[in-house]
């Protein structure tokens, strides 16, 4: 990666120093805890200067044909896939996902980046005459468009370092957006390596920033700073909600955490749900917000649906990211030992584990718990991990009541052959998504995808991401 490509504050890769003013430097430790990399920890003086640069960048960004920029967006996603190994080697690597998915998200990234191009141009905004209102004249033409808020501070979390960056960049910049990204600690030099590929697609210099430093020096100053005009966040519910008191009139969307249930009721294929299930609560260890994070079962066939969960559950390989295995240590010491609280407490509680529970450091094994009752903690709090806690309930009603006690509100999934009671029990959850006979999951990454209560604000998904960085804008012509 040569230094002129680079986006304008630099960072190292172990022995590659590339441009960044800054001395300070935060290390990237991998789940395992080897060093893997440092990034600059910049300054808020260094933030200031690249914020004061972005804000003029984007006039002229935004006058650049859209088709021009279009071409350069298609370009970013052919460079992703030219370099799709080195970046899926770097995003296994830092964040400890298995080298097929790591692989599997930077194809995600091209084609999220080429429906984005598609969608953008589609966009003309729409003509009104005054005559449809009372009073009003035909003679009053007002013409309605689309134009970019500015510019866009995209924050994302550590677990799709690259998709999560990409699907916010992406609607920024095809809509006219100037973008700062401040991806996580961990996480970041995937994200250096994707706004490379954009660089070496030829985004002029300065659309886009790439911030990264220490969350409590630099973040607070980001979200509360007067050059950002949107805030597109994806991460924790209290981080989301700290940004929301910050961030004043400044328009923001929110992906925050989840606690999504999967119900089964008694007349579920119940071997197709628990193929879903357990992939929807093991991939990438549950560490993803829309994993299945609890099960609400029907007690007439809770029996029969555990002894499926622990069959697949012994078929998942527990390794290194390197083997390709499907359970890999979390992202760092702290996720770890918290979820390793939440097992603990829900085994004092009486849960029976229908798996053998192991931890070597990071590494847990994937832990079924079942009989999880309301005491326990992890019948409400998000583990982000490899852990799914079974609820058994009497009925449809209790199934949902459960469901919508939780302070969280992202999707759920329901099983069931009739689908007059999924249709009424969808209708009575209180989330963003309902899932018929599926696992819980945020793609095909077109669809709108959001939280309610603690889970979110707003919408993403691509045309929702569109809409969210941009604001009408209405001129009105009196012939
Ligand atoms: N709903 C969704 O779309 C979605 C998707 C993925 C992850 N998540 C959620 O994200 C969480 C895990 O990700 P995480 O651990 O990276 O989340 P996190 O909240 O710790 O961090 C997210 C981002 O916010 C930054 N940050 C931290 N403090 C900040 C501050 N004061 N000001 C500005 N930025 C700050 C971090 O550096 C990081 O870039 C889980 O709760 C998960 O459910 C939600």
């Amino acid at each position: 990666m040569g230094q002129e490509t680079m986006v304008d504050v630099g960072f190292q890769l172990t022995g590659d120093w590339l441009q960044c003013s800054s001395k300070r430097r935060l290390e990237i430790v991998s789940p395992q805890g080897e060093v893997i990399g440092r990034v600059p920890a910049m300054t808020r003086e260094e933030v200031d200067r690249a914020l004061s640069k972005s804000r003029r960048v984007q006039k002229e960004w935004a006058k650049v044909p859209l088709y021009e920029r279009g071409q350069i967006l298609l370009t970013w996603a052919d460079e992703l896939i030219k370099r799709s190994d080195e970046i899926a080697d770097m995003i296994m690597k830092e964040v400890g996902k298995k080298k097929s998915s790591a692989k599997d998200e930077v194809t995600r990234t091209a084609d999220l980046i080429r429906y984005t191009v598609e969608e953008g141009k589609r966009i003309h905004g729409e003509m009104m005459k005054g005559d449809s209102f009372q009073g009003g004249s035909a003679g009053k033409v007002a013409i309605i468009e689309r134009e970019a808020l500015g510019l866009v501070l995209a924050i994302s979390p550590f677990n799709y370092p690259v998709n999560l960056s990409a699907a916010k960049l992406a609607p920024a910049l095809i809509s006219g957006n100037a973008v700062v990204l401040k991806p996580a600690t961990q996480g970041s030099i995937s994200a250096l390596l994707m706004a490379d590929a954009l660089m070496t697609a030829g985004l002029p210099k300065g659309v886009l920033h790439v911030v990264t430093g220490r969350g409590s020096e630099i973040g607070d100053w980001l979200v509360a700073h007067p050059a950002i005009d949107m805030i597109s966040f994806t991460g924790g519910t209290k981080t989301g909600q700290d940004i929301a008191r910050k961030a004043g009139m400044i328009p923001t969307v929110l992906e925050l955490g989840g606690k999504d249930p999967a119900i089964v009721l008694e007349d579920a294929d119940v071997e197709k749900a628990a193929g879903q299930i357990v992939s929807g609560a093991f991939s990438y260890s549950g560490q993803r917000c829309t994993a299945i994070k609890r099960v609400l079962v029907m007690e007439e066939v809770a029996d029969q649906l555990v002894e499926q969960i622990q069959k697949k559950v012994e078929g998942l390989r527990v390794g290194l990211p390197e083997d390709d295995a499907d359970v890999t240590p979390l992202i760092d010491s702290a996720s770890a030992d918290f979820v390793h609280s939440l097992i603990l407490d829900a085994l004092e509680k009486g849960a029976v584990s229908r798996t053998e529970y192991r931890k070597e450091g990071n590494l847990i094994s994937p832990t079924v718990l079942d009989h999880v009752t309301e005491e326990m903690r992890v019948s409400w709090e998000e583990p982000f991990g490899p852990v799914l806690p079974i609820i058994r309930v009497t009925s449809e009603q209790e199934a949902v009541e459960t469901a919508n006690q939780s302070e969280y509100g992202l999707q759920a999934s329901v099983f069931t052959k009739n689908m007059d009671k999924a249709f009424s029990i969808a209708s009575q959850l209180d989330v963003g998504t309902v899932q018929l006979n599926g696992k819980t999951e945020r793609g095909p990454d077109h669809f709108p995808f959001l939280g309610v209560k603690k889970s979110g604000a707003g919408v993403q998904g691509v045309r929702k991401s569109i809409e969210s960085m941009t604001r009408e804008k209405v001129t009105v012509l009196n012939l």
